[in-house]
């Protein structure tokens, strides 16, 4: 029988439910060599790394609110679960009339620690969501600051090392809600999600999985999020979402999990479980090798560039999809007749 401090504390009821089903994500501890050969294209959870063990056999939310620093951070409300990022830079306005009109699904305001602290403990029912998510600068107080200097950089370094990365660009702090979601999305950076307090599912998709996962035009402020609603997927709209073939995890203190540049993620906070805290280490991608058949992940950038030639040439985003649509439609047949 699994000690008490083996069991897992979580179950089925705490995950939310989905129309698909995944397959696990491969589980490894540190030193195992297949760390890096799944490392050079694949997720994987890294256990036994330290990476952020000052953090982990610290951090709650009494410590973040002791020591966070005086200055305020970007906090997320929701009127639901979902915290659906936007880029507010793609949204119509007085100063960027070509922008998308668009009702942003959350609302983006900056708080002291201590004021998100407080809404947390007097939240019920009904109220908006909160979701923090700061980027650790040296504007943090001078604790987290020692413990970020003390996290296991001679591990991670030589991971950046390994995989050629490109430079650190930021980490970010994510303090959630139970219960809360990230829909799906990818970003454009390597990323090393390491798990500090609580825990939180993720589900991952490959990028050869872009057309069963249509995402918003690259000039929409939802850019590189998914259109489908995981809880409600329209199939009417969306056909091949059905087809998604994803894997997934959970990952409590002390797990990293890689997630690959260009992968799909949804990640939720499980529910009835108590708020979580994660901390990300994202990474420029290494310098691009061209080696053919190109990666599924090399083609998902060659379309966004395309796109963004045709905006740029066009000027008008509702004219990039009806031409690249002439473009294509019954030109690039398997079996052309002629
Ligand atoms: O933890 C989350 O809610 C989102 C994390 C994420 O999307 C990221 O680190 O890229
Ligand atoms: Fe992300």
């Amino acid at each position: 029988m699994a000690s008490a401090s083996e069991r897992k504390p979580w179950d089925s009821s705490n995950l939310r439910k989905y129309c698909l089903n995944f397959e696990e994500i491969p589980r490894l501890p540190f030193d195992d060599p297949r760390v890096d050969e799944l490392i050079s294209s694949n997720p994987v959870i890294i256990e036994g790394s330290n990476l952020v063990k000052s953090a982990t056999d610290k951090w709650n939310l009494e410590y973040i609110e002791r020591h966070m620093g005086v200055t305020t951070n970007t906090v997320y409300l929701s009127r639901n679960h979902k915290f659906k990022y936007f880029d507010d830079k793609k949204i119509q306005s007085r100063t960027n009339p070509r922008g998308v009109e668009f009702s942003p699904p959350m609302r983006k305001v900056e708080m002291k620690v201590e004021e998100f602290m407080k809404k947390l403990r007097e939240w019920k029912r009904g109220d908006e969501r909160l979701y923090m998510q700061q980027s650790l600068t040296a504007a943090v107080g001078p604790n987290i600051v020692q413990d970020f200097v003390g996290f296991n950089w001679k591990w991670i370094n030589a991971k950046q090392k390994t995989h050629c990365w490109g430079k650190l660009t930021s980490n970010l702090l994510y303090v959630s809600m139970e219960g809360n979601v990230t829909p799906c999305h990818y970003d454009e950076q390597e990323n090393f999600f390491a798990q500090v307090y609580g825990y939180k599912r993720c589900i991952l998709f490959s990028p050869d999985q872009f057309q069963c996962m249509y995402p918003y035009p690259v000039h929409h402020p939802h850019d590189r999020q998914s259109m489908v609603d995981l809880e409600r997927p329209d199939h009417t709209r969306f056909p091949r979402f059905k087809d998604a073939k994803g894997v997934e995890a959970v990952i409590g203190p002390g797990d990293v999990l890689y997630i690959p540049i260009y992968w799909w993620h949804h990640i939720e906070s499980l529910m009835r479980l108590g708020p979580t805290i994660t901390i990300n280490f994202w990474y420029k991608a290494g310098p691009t090798t061209i080696e053919y058949p190109l990666k599924d992940h090399q083609k998902v950038s060659i379309m966004r560039n395309i796109e963004k030639m045709l905006l740029e040439v066009l000027q008008d985003p509702r004219e990039v999809g009806p031409l690249l649509r002439n473009m294509v439609l019954g030109r690039f047949d398997e079996n052309p007749l002629a």
